[in-house]
């Protein structure tokens, strides 16, 4: 059946059902390129003598996003990561616009909102997420700041491209500022299954809110799927019915006279830079020292992660812990290094899975350690970038557990490292990257049973088998870089534009038979 929506373009651009009027700006920027995160690419540190220091700032959007800022000079809206700062530090080619955030702003928009409500609802409620308005308020709030932000910033016609959860009704609120603009939305964790999205309160919103956008981007096409369904039963909006493919054969909603292009992105890193980083002699040189510093053991075994209870790091402990306890790993001749980047450290959840894992930790030292060799070496804090990738050469065995993971950069950024085609990747099913990492040793992590095999498999493979998989691995991430994945969203961005006047001629679309949201969803 082909329907057109009854709503009108007016419908969509005017009015705000969620209670705010964003200020229209006075004079448009001149960045003809925009990207609104967050997080600004670098994090704000006061040192105790009152000088400041601007860090890398934690997690793989930065990591992706700023080698392409880097390509194509624009304009990056975000936040400092400290409360009241609207200071914009310097970085070269890229203009920078800080949205403060007051305390209670961060207490309840990023802490609250952001991370103990939309993180653990999207992540399968692995924990179970909060629902509380004033979470809610201040989540529309600082998303009508960051519109403010972002339109004051952007020129004429400009490119603006929305990143992640936080920020998902930035897209209808900019649109209603700046008409002009073509806006792409990027969401960096997995699009929930329909029957865990409609827990939400704010349903409706959320997904009008991201219907703002021209092309709204996901790393797998089940997200995209996942949303095509339920913009047509809560927002009332006809869509396409065909599968959505990888980077190909784009989803529709049409939203008045808009056509609102809908698709399956994955996210990759810069592999050409690892692949060469990591090949110099200094990298080298430090990957023999590791191995070194830890007594020559046989198998190191690597997780790097931020401490965040998605990444399954208990998971390997418990694995690891049986597998000492089974004697299918040999304590004397093995150290599992785990590298934990400090994350959300006031979010309640956050504190109680810190405390479980640094007890699994202290259990294995305890048990299986001797004076000064402890099997487990733990470190909770940042590590420099050149010696993470020595830490990724070193390694023979990558640990990637995660119970639920929008992508996984660690794991492509291991693969890039391996120029050798030494080490193996033990992968969890549940990552958007083991849709293309085919040839990792990959498990289940809620079967720990099926992790110890994968880990003992990956520790004991022979090296032809080793370099057979390695091979494999290296010819997806090395192909599939982070300007590929930046090429094919922006590309489609574009012609996303220039097709408005044809409407998606040929697309069949589909509406919704009952009232939106008006009974529970039963999924696709
Ligand atoms: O900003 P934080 O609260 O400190 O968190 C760091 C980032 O974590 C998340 O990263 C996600 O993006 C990666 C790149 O697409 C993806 O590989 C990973 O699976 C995601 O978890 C979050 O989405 C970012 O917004 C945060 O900045
Ligand atoms: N100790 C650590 C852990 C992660 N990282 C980096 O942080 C990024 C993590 O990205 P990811 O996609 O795997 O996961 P998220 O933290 O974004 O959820 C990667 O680029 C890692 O190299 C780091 O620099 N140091």
């Amino acid at each position: 059946m082909t329907s057109q929506s009854s709503d009108s373009e007016s419908d969509v651009t005017s009015a705000t059902d969620d209670g705010t009027t964003p200020v229209p700006p006075r004079s448009p920027g001149t960045a003809e390129f925009v990207v609104v995160a967050n997080r600004l690419p670098v994090d704000k540190e006061v040192l105790p003598d009152g000088t400041v220091r601007w860090k890398r700032s934690p997690g793989g959007l930065v990591t992706a996003l700023e080698p392409i800022l880097r390509e194509h000079t624009g304009a990056w809206v975000g936040w400092s990561g400290i409360a009241d700062s609207d200071d914009n530090p310097d970085i070269e080619g890229v203009e920078i616009r800080a949205v403060p955030l007051s305390t209670q702003e961060i207490a309840e928009y990023y802490e609250g909102f952001s991370n103990a409500t939309l993180w653990p609802l999207y992540h399968d409620v692995i924990v179970k997420p909060e629902y509380h308005r004033e979470w809610w308020n201040a989540y529309v709030e600082v998303n009508r700041r960051f519109a403010e932000a972002a339109a004051e910033t952007a020129a004429e016609n400009a490119i603006v491209w929305v990143q992640d959860y936080q920020l998902q009704l930035v897209p209808k609120m900019l649109r209603m500022l700046r008409p002009d603009l073509r806006i792409g939305f990027f969401l960096h964790i997995p699009f929930p299954p329909v029957e865990l999205f409609m827990q939400m309160p704010w349903r409706t919103e959320i997904v009008e809110g991201l219907l703002g956008a021209d092309l709204i981007g996901f790393h797998l096409p089940g997200g995209a799927q996942n949303f095509l369904f339920l913009a047509r039963r809560l927002a009332g909006q006809a869509t396409s019915k065909g599968t959505v493919g990888v980077r190909s054969r784009f989803g529709v909603v049409q939203v008045g006279f808009r056509s609102v292009r809908v698709g399956a992105f994955p996210i990759s890193i810069d592999s050409g830079e690892l692949d060469t980083k990591s090949k110099s002699k200094e990298i080298r040189k430090r990957a023999a020292e590791i191995r070194s510093e830890l007594g020559d053991p046989e198998t190191i075994l690597l997780g790097v992660d931020r401490l965040d209870y998605t990444k399954g790091i208990d998971v390997r402990l418990k694995a690891l812990s049986e597998l000492l306890a089974e004697k299918r790993i040999d304590p004397a001749k093995t150290v599992m290094i785990q590298l934990a980047t400090p994350s959300r450290e006031r979010v309640d959840s956050y504190v109680r899975m810190r405390a479980g894992i640094e007890q699994l930790v202290g259990n294995i030292n305890g048990t299986y350690g001797t004076v000064g060799h402890p099997v487990v070496e733990y470190l909770h804090r940042p590590v420099p970038r050149e010696d993470l990738i020595a830490f990724f050469v070193a390694a023979d065995v990558m640990l990637v557990t995660p119970l639920r993971d929008g992508m996984n950069l660690v794991a492509k950024e291991y693969v890039a490292c391996r120029s050798d085609l030494g080490g193996g990747l033990v992968l969890s099913e549940f990552t958007g990257a083991a849709a293309e990492l085919r040839s990792a040793y990959q498990a289940n992590p809620y079967d720990l049973d099926g992790v110890k095999d994968a880990i003992e498999a990956a520790v004991q493979q022979s090296p032809h088998e080793g370099r057979r998989r390695m091979r494999a691995l290296r010819r997806q991430v090395l192909t599939h870089d982070v300007s590929k994945w930046a090429e094919s969203f922006l590309g489609t961005l574009a012609a996303t534009h220039e097709t408005r006047a044809s409407a998606d001629r040929g697309v069949q679309l589909v509406a919704e038979t009952t009232t939106p949201a008006a009974d529970t969803a039963d999924g696709e």
